[in-house]
């Protein structure tokens, strides 16, 4: 899969790329970062004029609702760069009404999987190679100066785990909430993505069920106490209780904005403040309510040797991953961070359209207790807060 690899590398930096199916071979691009003359440059060397790719997230955003994961738009004229950025993630856009809606195949959904990957907005621009222009981009291919990917190898990286974790480097790190804390790193099998264990009490002591936390990063609430959210709280909290329970582990997974990334994440923010919740300001820039993959947590865990847990969350996806990757997860702890004016929204909209086990929390309903998940057993009811 080295190709596809490649291939998100030249997507991030703003590059074409051609990716083929048996039949078809287009030059595409991202609208993030898309400007005129790069536009101009991808039609005259495929010979035919540009589409643009949407995910099905972002149709439904716009009003256009539709079956297929990607659509291509054929837009006549097509508009200019600063056009294309507000059809691809701004509020309150539209297609005209004679644009021409198609379902995507192979190539488009590869397409909006690796922008995805990428952490860029899912939107390309496609120009599907002319026959008469296929020698000029083989040539071009074979200087060097356009990488070729196939859709299936594109779509196989998009779909495959994080692939075995290399356990890099480690040290003891003590924190105010566990002064008995080892940061242990782990890389990923694509060399770059990072994520940390970080091991807190002496595994000889820790109970059977071993307390873990599963903390996605969030560097608005962890690093800098943003109101908008409760992560801050929850890190230090969720030291502080493994450490209570006599250690365990928290995995820091690099999933920022729920895997949409920070740059995804403030225009998300910036949506909210025009009154969209968390979930719909999301799919309004194309994506879906939760774009993380817990399997490298599963793979992590793994690496420590650990399967048998007692899980710090409110996130019933959580669970029901790990539980899945054949993880135990014997018992579920509440964690919470504090409920302010900012943050209301944000934690309410996780409880309605996340199921997230919050009521207690929020007050809303129920009892103490009632919304507990039903896939624990019984007999690990004492483990629960
Ligand atoms: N896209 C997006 N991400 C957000 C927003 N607010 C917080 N986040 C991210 O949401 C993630 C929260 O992760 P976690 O702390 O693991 O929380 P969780 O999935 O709510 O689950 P638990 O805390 O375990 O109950 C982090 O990656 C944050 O960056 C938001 O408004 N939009
Ligand atoms: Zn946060």
């Amino acid at each position: 899969m080295r190709q596809a690899e490649r291939a998100l590398f030249d997507l991030r930096r703003g590059l074409s790329i051609l990716v083929r199916d048996h039949a078809r071979a287009f030059v595409v691009c991202a609208v993030e970062g898309l400007d005129d003359a790069a536009a101009g440059e991808m039609q005259m060397l495929a010979g035919s004029p540009a589409r643009l790719v949407l995910s099905d997230h972002r149709l439904a955003a716009i009003g256009r609702a539709g079956a297929a994961q990607a659509v291509s738009v054929g837009l006549s004229p097509l508009p200019d760069a600063a056009g294309l950025h507000a059809l691809a993630w701004q509020r309150g856009a539209s297609l005209p009404a004679d644009a021409e809606l198609r379902d995507g195949g192979p190539v488009e959904r590869a397409a909006l999987r690796l922008l995805g990957r990428a952490q860029r907005v899912p939107a390309a621009l496609v120009c599907e190679v002319a026959p008469d222009r296929a020698a000029a981009v083989a040539a071009t291919v074979a200087s060097g100066d356009l990488l070729a990917v196939d859709a299936a190898e594109a779509m196989r990286l998009c779909e495959s785990g994080p692939g075995r974790l290399a356990r890099i480097s480690e040290a003891r790190v003590p924190l105010a909430e566990a002064e008995n804390s080892r940061f242990v790193l782990f890389r990923e099998a694509d060399g770059v993505h990072e994520h940390v264990a970080i091991v807190i009490g002496e595994r000889a002591n820790w109970p059977e069920d071993v307390p873990v936390r599963l903390h996605s990063s969030c560097l608005t609430g962890d690093l800098f106490g943003s109101l908008r959210c409760d992560c801050g709280e929850q890190l230090r909290r969720g030291v502080a209780a493994i450490d209570a329970l006599g250690g365990g582990v928290l995995l820091y997974l690099s999933q920022e904005g729920r895997g949409i990334g920070l740059a995804n994440k403030l225009r998300a923010y910036g949506l909210q403040d025009e009154g969209l919740d968390t979930i719909d300001a999301d799919q309004v820039i194309g994506f879906s309510k939760d774009e993380r993959d817990f399997r490298i947590a599963h793979e992590m865990l793994d690496e420590l040797g650990i399967d048998r847990i007692l899980l710090l969350t409110n996130n019933p996806s959580k669970v029901a991953a790990l539980q899945k990757a054949g993880i135990h997860v014997v018992g579920r702890r509440a964690i919470y961070g504090e409920v302010t004016v900012q943050n209301q929204r944000y934690l309410r909209t996780k409880a309605s359209r996340h199921g997230h086990w919050l009521n207690d929390l929020l007050n809303e309903q129920g009892e103490p207790g009632d919304d507990e998940p039903a896939c624990l057993p019984a007999a690990d009811a004492a483990h629960r807060a």
